[in-house]
């Protein structure tokens, strides 16, 4: 018997029951929200050229490169799959719904927030935008996330983009995201509970991603990683896999951000759902599959005259490539054609592009070296980073920057070598 998915269905003929609670569970609002039935205010700001209003909705300025990075994903989108529509399930004031309608010209994009306070000023942004014909490309509802991503998967109605911006993790809403999502849709999810990410709570991790993860001098991208994972369960689960176009750190907040593609079938490259090792002793890091989890040990456990091994295995999170190297050079194509680089909160837009473009290198491990840590392990004083990339491919390795620490190089170059290097560095000096 053919096993026939939801997504292959024609959409359902049967409305579905109006919900007599609208909001079952309480939704979580930012502690800053405007308490039911307030006034808002109005106050306009200006990103990439739109004017638009944030009344007194959640709104965080230093996101304006995360917005970027998803209108250039979704535009291309667009141009690859001919359609284009948008749920921003989270969208505070609208100022992504109102990006993915006037910079990716999105076919529809229904904005939903919980919270009703912000209907006029959700409104009144999507007013803004022109209308094309007869045709209403936007609606606006006040619903709780997961019920309205239910009711488009139960009505098999998808959509070709996904963007969940929650406070704290985001994983509750993985599984119905997926659900709602077109085969080959783009899901754009958020975790700013960097407590977890940064490997401070393994609890929190298991109990949001079902990884273990504690504090290593990579945790950021670790953070990433195990938000990739998270996705890449769910949607095993369902019998999907998903690729990871772009992740994004960003420090302000801290923001961890992954843009990922939908795909039929199982994880092709199972070698990319595994384990991270870390030896606190040596430095040495490692990915590990799950056939080798049994018997992990550190190089430097055979030299330990004390036996105490010191390899923490963090996992199972994603140990691939963090971007796909050809949609990244594509958004930054087209981010050039529009004007957009060299302009961005931090990093710029162009410098960040370019540097994902590099860390997408398929022979890179997992995680970075930071030069501090092998300043420290040599006993010398940090090597220039320039001075320290040129070695590292002058050994034959290979190695770039990384968006996301400054003072750090990805690399397949060992830390044991890293530290030989800086010393030989050193001495040359
Ligand atoms: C981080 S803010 C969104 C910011 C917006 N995407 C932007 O770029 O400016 C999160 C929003 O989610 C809303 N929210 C919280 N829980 C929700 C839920 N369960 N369903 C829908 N919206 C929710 C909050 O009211 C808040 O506006």
């Amino acid at each position: 018997m053919t096993f026939l998915s939801p997504k292959t269905l024609s959409p359902s003929p049967f409305p579905l029951l109006p919900l007599k609670n609208p909001n079952p569970k309480p939704p979580h609002f930012h502690p800053h929200s405007p308490a039911p039935n307030t006034v808002c205010q109005t106050e306009y700001r200006t990103e990439r050229g739109i004017e638009f209003d944030i009344g007194e909705s959640f709104f965080r300025q230093e996101s304006a490169t995360a917005r970027d990075l998803g209108v250039l994903a979704a535009s291309l989108h667009r141009k690859f799959n001919g359609s284009l529509r948008v749920l921003d399930a989270m969208c505070g004031c609208g100022i992504r719904s109102l990006r993915y309608l006037a910079e990716a010209e999105a076919d529809f994009v229904l904005a939903n927030d919980a919270n009703d306070n912000y209907r006029r000023v959700i409104l009144s942004n999507m007013r803004r935008v022109p209308r094309v014909g007869e045709e209403k490309r936007w609606t606006v509802t006040h619903f709780d996330a997961d019920r309205v991503m239910t009711e488009y998967y139960l009505h098999r109605d998808y959509f070709d983009l996904i963007d969940v911006d929650s406070f704290g993790s985001d994983s509750s809403y993985f599984r119905p995201a997926l659900n709602a999502l077109k085969w080959g849709g783009l899901l754009y999810v958020t975790s700013t509970d960097g407590y977890t990410s940064g490997g401070n709570r393994p609890y929190h991790s298991v109990a949001s991603y079902g990884a273990y993860v504690c504090r290593v001098p990579y945790s950021n991208e670790v953070g990433l990683r195990m938000l990739i994972g998270g996705v890449v369960r769910e949607a095993s689960v369902l019998g999907y896999h998903v690729t990871p176009l772009f992740s994004y750190y960003s420090f302000h907040g801290p923001v961890f951000r992954v843009m990922l593609r939908l795909n039929h079938g199982m994880l092709p490259e199972k070698r990319h759902y595994g384990f991270i090792g870390y030896c606190r002793r040596c430095g040495h890091s490692q990915a590990f599959s799950w056939d080798e989890l049994g018997g992990i040990d550190c190089p430097c456990d055979k030299s330990n005259v004390s036996g105490s091994g010191s390899l923490v295995v963090l996992g199972p999170l994603w140990t691939g490539p963090l971007h796909t190297t050809t949609y990244i050079t594509e958004m930054l194509n087209l981010a050039e054609q529009w004007g957009w680089i060299s302009s961005g909160m931090g990093l710029d837009l162009e410098k960040l592009l370019k540097r994902m473009i590099d860390e997408s290198d398929p022979e890179l491990p997992p995680g970075y070296i930071n030069l501090d840590e092998v300043a420290k392990r040599a006993k010398v004083n940090s090597p220039p980073m320039k001075t320290m990339m040129s070695s590292i491919h002058e050994e034959g390795y290979v190695a770039s920057r990384s968006h996301i620490a400054s003072n750090a190089v990805k690399t397949n170059c060992p830390m044991a070598e890293c530290v030989r290097i800086a010393k030989e560095l050193n001495g040359a000096e």
